[in-house]
């Protein structure tokens, strides 16, 4: 049996981030492969993670517990068989619900052992989040049997008050608001598993359901896709970080919609070059990794517009 760590958490949350840190710090001698489940993002973690050494399948276009749960009970399969590694890390799309997500993890209770669900909740814009995209966004926290916070800002009031919310919607979980590097691997390791997610585990198992079926059912995909667009443009150009920033401002500035999320990786001056945009929050950084694309996911976005300004003349 594989043991199976979910890593859940809405757009930008911190998923990746974390699952960096679990690999140097929880897992550091193990064998990890991470399935990686983007939202329209044309690989870009994936792209980071194998730049860390990670083994890293990805699921593009789909969301690992509807449209594309054939794919990821194959991918199991296929991952246990070939790899036989000690941990699998699956990092569902922002926009994934995580009940979903542990349904369809356990439908390969044959091969894997779901460990932990952990959701890693951004402190900083947990009200905005929560009221505008609560389907998502509470079911993350509901489904969590730990649950980190990220985007702090130090102010430790602000951070009492957002765990006393976080304990409104689920009041079993545990609560880690220290620095993820901090933290004892054995807080990542074992814990209680939540009454809601028991509840999951008493459901009967049901088949994986593949695209042809899908067509007859809504699915929760349904529902991220009608609310959530994403974006993706390739940028082939060598850019220097302050053409790349003006790239990213005009679209930031003058494109129709909410941009909640945008990341990608491009070629600069010397290597890689990537960025990491949630509301209020723009980073650029180098990297090892190689990339020729970016990525803007909202709601309203409108394709054609968001490209014009991302490609046009600087
Ligand atoms: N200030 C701050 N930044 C963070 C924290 N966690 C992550 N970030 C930054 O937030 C950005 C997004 O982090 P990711 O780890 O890519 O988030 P994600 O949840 O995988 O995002 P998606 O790709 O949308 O699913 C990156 O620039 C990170 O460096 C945090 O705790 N504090």
């Amino acid at each position: 049996m594989t043991d199976l760590y979910i890593v859940s958490g809405f757009l930008g949350a911190g998923k990746t981030t974390l699952i960096q840190t679990m690999a140097r710090n929880v897992f550091q001698s193990q064998k990890i492969v991470v399935i990686e489940n983007d939202f329209g993002e044309a690989g870009i973690d994936a792209s980071c993670l194998r730049s860390c050494e990670i083994m890293v399948t990805s699921i593009n276009a789909g969301c690992i517990c509807c449209s594309m749960s054939g794919d990821f009970y194959k991918a199991i399969g296929q991952i246990v068989k070939e790899y036989a590694p000690d941990v699998i890390l699956v990092e569902p799309s922002g926009v994934g619900k995580l009940s979903d997500i542990i349904k369809a993890c356990l439908r390969r209770k044959d091969l894997v052992l779901i460990r932990r669900c952990i959701t890693v909740v951004d402190g900083n814009r947990f009200d905005k989040y929560k009221e505008n995209y609560g389907d998502f966004f509470v079911n993350q926290i509901r489904y969590a049997d730990l649950i980190l916070l990220s985007h702090q800002t130090g102010d430790c009031g602000k951070i009492e008050e957002t765990i006393g919310k976080i304990k409104e919607i689920n009041q079993e979980a545990r609560i880690a608001a220290d620095f993820w590097d901090s933290i004892p691997s054995s807080v990542f390791l074992f814990g209680k598993r939540v009454e809601a997610v028991k509840e999951l585990e008493k459901e009967p198992v049901q088949s994986p359901k593949f695209p042809r079926i899908l067509k007859v059912f809504s699915s929760p995909l349904g529902l991220a896709k009608e609310i959530f667009t994403s974006v993706t443009i390739e940028c082939p150009e060598v850019l220097t970080e302050e053409q790349l920033k003006e790239k990213l401002n005009r679209v930031l500035d003058h494109g129709d919609g909410v941009i909640l999320r945008g990341k990608g990786i491009v070629k600069g001056m010397d290597g890689g070059m990537m960025f990491h945009y949630i509301p209020g929050m723009l980073n650029v950084k180098s990297v090892s990794a190689e990339g020729t694309r970016v990525c803007f996911i909202g709601t309203g976005l409108k394709e054609q517009q968001i490209k014009s300004l991302f490609q046009g003349e600087l």
